[in-house]
């Protein structure tokens, strides 16, 4: 009887170990399954994993020599810029622009997730045929940092590397922290231990001016009203900046783009993925504020964007401080960069239909609580005095650029 139970005892034992490594070997494949989907760039229902995955390759003699050719800037310019967010859309122009007119570039890059890395890969490509080396890392790994600024003497560093995207911040919060404020502060901590140190020009938002209803909006207005965590953790960074450049006497300059668009630009924003949606006769939502308000944006293009970036590296004073401290005081400033004409987003649909022959399926919804806010529109008259900044391009003219570029790349690569 003990025997028999003890061997149905046994065999319960062996169909319950059965039992459980299957649900185990299950639970395994389901969770590998998972972070494979999540090495995949973002899709649109927004799902990713904190953090985001990236990539880093750094070190060697090699590598050491590409940094310091990519940095060594032409006779004529004596400039020797570190860009951060390289690969990415305005860290890509800017780059090659740069690089255009002789200064020496640097790169840097982790190459995240957050959308579709091949198209940061191609954008890498193109820059490396030009001469811009750039080098896969984080913005907050200080050794690199250290490294870098060991082997170059940067004049100027162009921090546009951030976590962006308005909507994204309710779904993985702490990748604008990781990247806009604890990032942030490790760049201007390497800026202010560097001899010399470096001016810094980075990019803020026109998020910044939240709920505020004044408009034009004027550097002069108060950004105590953010409407979203990454609105938050960009205006966080100007205080910060404030501070750099109060204890260490950094030369510090904060950009408040204006929905930057153009060729090579983010698969995560509206015109870009309402373009591939209406191709693909795929229905789009288009978001109106309260009573069927129409929502706008001051939308900029991206060559007017390049121009205003060059501008205030090129009138940026440099840093004051040495040896990490402070000999002076030292410049902070802060520039709107928009295309001051705010354009509603029904009409930016009707100039994608009529580029692309298509008729949009559209969805209109009510702007929901998600960090968006219903009017952008850019006073640029402190940009304009300092620097001649002056856009040129209209949203037209613009997406016909964008739309062009779209149908070649995906055509080409699809
Ligand atoms: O100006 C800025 O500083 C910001 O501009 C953009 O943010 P946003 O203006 O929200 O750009 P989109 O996400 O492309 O949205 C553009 C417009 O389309 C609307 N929209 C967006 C998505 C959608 O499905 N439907 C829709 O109507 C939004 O409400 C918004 O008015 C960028 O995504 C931010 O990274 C940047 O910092």
């Amino acid at each position: 009887m003990d025997k028999t139970f003890g061997h149905r005892n046994r065999h319960y034992s062996t169909s319950r170990l059965v039992f459980w490594s299957t649900i185990f070997g299950a639970l395994l494949m389901y969770i590998v399954f998972r972070s494979l989907r999540s090495s995949d760039s973002l899709d649109s229902s927004g799902s990713s994993s904190t953090p985001l995955h990236t990539t880093a390759k750094w070190g060697g003699k090699d590598w050491e020599q590409s940094v310091q050719i990519s940095a060594h800037p032409r006779s004529g310019s004596h400039n020797s810029v570190l860009v951060t967010g390289a690969a990415g859309f305005v860290g890509s122009h800017v780059s090659a622009a740069l690089k255009r007119r002789g200064d020496g570039v640097v790169g840097l890059d982790c190459f995240n997730n957050y959308y579709d890395p091949s198209l940061k890969r191609a954008r890498q490509k193109l820059l490396a045929e030009s001469g811009v080396f750039i080098i896969e890392g984080d913005i907050n790994d200080s050794e690199l940092l250290k490294k870098l600024f060991d082997l170059v003497t940067f004049t100027h560093v162009m921090h546009l590397a951030a976590q962006a995207g308005v909507r994204y911040a309710m779904k993985n919060p702490n990748s604008y922290v990781h990247s806009n404020i604890a990032g942030l502060v490790s760049i201007f901590e390497a800026c202010k231990a560097a001899n010399p140190q470096p001016a810094i020009i980075w990019a803020s938002s026109s998020s910044v001016y939240g709920l505020n209803t004044k408009v034009p909006f004027s550097e002069k207005d108060r950004t105590d009203n953010p409407a979203s965590l990454y609105a938050a953790t960009k205006k966080a960074g100007e205080e910060i900046a404030h501070t750099y450049n109060h204890i260490y006497g950094l030369s510090i300059t904060g950009l408040r783009f204006f929905t930057v668009y153009g060729p090579w630009g983010r698969p995560d924003m509206a015109y870009f993925f309402f373009t591939k949606d209406i191709l693909k006769g795929k229905p789009i939502t288009v978001y109106e504020g309260p009573a069927h308000a129409s929502v706008a944006r001051d939308f900029t293009f991206i060559d007017d964007i390049v121009k205003g970036c060059l501008g205030s590296l090129d009138s940026a004073e440099k840093s004051t401080g040495s040896g990490g401290k402070k000999t002076g005081p030292a410049q902070l400033r802060v520039f709107n960069l928009g295309n001051t004409s705010p354009v509603q987003v029904t009409r930016l649909v009707n100039i994608l239909e009529g580029l692309l022959k298509v008729k949009a399926k559209k969805n209109v919804l009510p702007l929901p609580r998600n960090g968006d806010v219903l009017y952008t529109h850019a006073n640029i008259s402190y940009a304009m005095k300092e620097f001649g900044y002056k856009p040129t391009t209209n949203l037209e003219a613009g997406l016909k650029k964008f739309v062009k570029w779209y149908l070649d790349y995906y055509s080409v690569t699809s």
